[in-house]
């Protein structure tokens, strides 16, 4: 049972484990021996890891799989994916290998704008702030100087600053909206630092103008973060063919399957139940890359989920039509990632993955993972529309049902074959092992 401790934080790494073994664990012994299995035999490599977060006990595996064949823009790509769910890496692969014959993937990066705001409540005259504002914009800027030296030296920096009057939302509140180009990083702390800067400069000039009188009470900044919705940091991918292209699944001609996809997507976009499981199996792909190259997956989800509800309903974050006879399937999402930053050049994984991408730009893996989400979701569709999702789905799945019976290599290597030709359902395989183990004890 959870009982209220002071000064955790404090405690060694092994005096949490004792605490946690004491309070937590069923099983003192077999507790300690599952969190010190995970730890990596190189001492070094786990004080990495365990440095990474707060009060790490051990490490917490999840699997790196690869998915070959993306050919984008005329280039192939190999696309490292770390995520638990089976048959998303599948997946991948088997929409990559469909549309590496029919010309590949072509993406293009709408913009990289990032944006930070630093939210006040201002009760005094809306001229006079206005005045102010525009007296002083260059002096905020300015005040940064020393933060953002190295990324303005790169081409990067802080692109505007405006004041928003946000007043009709609620009672006295406005914004210094910033924008920024953040490059190849992702840029939070940057624009947190700038944002914080400055709000310091903007409440400071504040004091010193003539125009306001009751100081303290005329201005109140409440706080300055960066936001994770990025409308203008955006990233397109597509993917097209004529119709009659369309010719692998042999239970409906290329017509009937291009107008079938095209119908799934104004499903997503008539119905927000539907859309939230299409853009999940969208994030399958996307948070899979995200996670292997070490980059932030609430700011990604966060953000990629607002733009869906953008219109003012939440739809789906892929389109589809049939034009003259060439059926188009496309995807537009924010992502604000970086190549450098954050845990890119720390995680020996994430290393590796960003090596297997070819050490991308920004720009290059905000289009990597945008494919990766829009083959995703061309699979996820193509198996709905066909043999339903449950065929492939189980096919993957397997191995963890019959991991979760026990079962032994032979056992394993008897039911990949017994299914070759079956429906896979958790029920079904249950009972076969049942039977099986039944049989083999007579
Ligand atoms: C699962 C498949 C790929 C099987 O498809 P299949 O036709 O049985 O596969 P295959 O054995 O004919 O192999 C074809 C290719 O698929 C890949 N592939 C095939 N098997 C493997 C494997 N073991 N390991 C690695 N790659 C594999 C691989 O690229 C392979 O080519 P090869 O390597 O042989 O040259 C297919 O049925 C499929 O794409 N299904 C969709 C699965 C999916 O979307 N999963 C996501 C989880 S469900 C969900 O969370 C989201 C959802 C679905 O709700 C979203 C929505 O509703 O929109
Ligand atoms: N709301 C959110 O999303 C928040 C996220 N975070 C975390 O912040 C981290 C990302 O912040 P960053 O500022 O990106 O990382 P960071 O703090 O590691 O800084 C990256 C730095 O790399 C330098 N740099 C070197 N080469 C560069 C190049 N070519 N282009 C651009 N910069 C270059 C720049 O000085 C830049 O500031 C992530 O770990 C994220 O999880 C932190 C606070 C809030």
């Amino acid at each position: 049972m959870a009982i209220p401790v002071n000064g955790f934080s404090k405690l060694t790494k092994d005096q949490k484990i004792e605490w946690l073994a004491k309070n937590h664990f069923i099983n003192k012994e077999e507790g300690k021996t599952i969190v010190a299995q995970y730890w990596n035999s190189d001492a070094k490599l786990q004080l990495l890891h365990d440095e990474f977060i707060e009060n790490t006990i051990s490490n917490f595996y999840l699997p790196l799989g690869i998915a070959p064949n993306f050919l984008i823009n005329g280039k192939y790509h190999t696309i490292p994916m770390a995520i638990e769910e089976s048959s998303v890496v599948a997946a991948a692969g088997k929409a990559a290998k469909y549309w590496q014959q029919r010309g590949g993937f072509k993406t293009e990066v709408l913009g990289t704008e990032k944006i930070g705001q630093v939210h006040f409540m201002f009760y005094g005259d809306n001229s006079k702030l206005e005045t102010f504002f525009s007296e002083i914009k260059s002096k905020l800027i300015a005040s940064t100087n020393d933060i953002t030296e190295n990324m303005r030296k790169r081409g990067g920096g802080i692109t505007d600053i405006t004041l928003r009057n946000k007043a009709s939302k609620l009672n006295s509140y406005y914004q210094l909206h910033c924008t920024f180009e953040t490059l190849d990083a992702m840029g939070a702390n940057f624009i947190n630092s700038c944002l914080e800067r400055i709000a310091k400069t903007f409440k400071e000039e504040a004091q010193h103008f003539s125009l306001f009188t009751t100081e303290e009470k005329d201005l109140e900044i409440v706080m300055s973060i960066l936001s994770n919705y990025v409308p203008n940091c955006i990233v397109k991918a597509s993917v097209s063919c004529k119709v009659e292209d369309l010719n692998e699944d042999k239970n409906l001609t290329p017509k009937a399957f291009a107008e079938k996809i095209v119908r799934a997507v104004a499903i997503a976009n008539a119905e927000p139940h539907r859309a939230v499981t299409h853009n999940k199996g969208i994030m399958n792909g996307i948070d899979a890359v995200v996670l292997a190259t070490g980059n932030d997956f609430r700011a990604i989800e966060a953000g990629a989920h607002a733009y869906a509800a953008k219109s003012g309903s939440y739809k789906s974050l892929t389109h589809a039509e049939i034009e003259n006879g060439i059926f188009k399937f496309w995807i537009e999402i924010p992502l604000a990632i970086g190549t450098v930053g954050g845990l890119t050049s720390l995680h020996p994984l994430v290393k590796l993955s960003l090596e297997i991408l070819e050490k991308p730009s920004a720009e290059e893996l905000m289009q990597i993972i945008a494919v990766a989400g829009l083959a995703q979701n061309f699979a996820a569709l193509r198996s709905l529309v066909t043999d339903g999702i449950q065929k492939g789905h189980m096919k993957m799945h397997l191995m963890n049902i019959l991991n979760q019976l026990g079962a032994t290599a032979k056992e394993k290597e008897y039911f990949v074959t017994y299914y070759k030709d079956k429906t896979i359902t958790h029920s079904g395989v249950i009972s076969a092992f049942n039977s099986l183990r039944e049989k083999d004890a007579s």
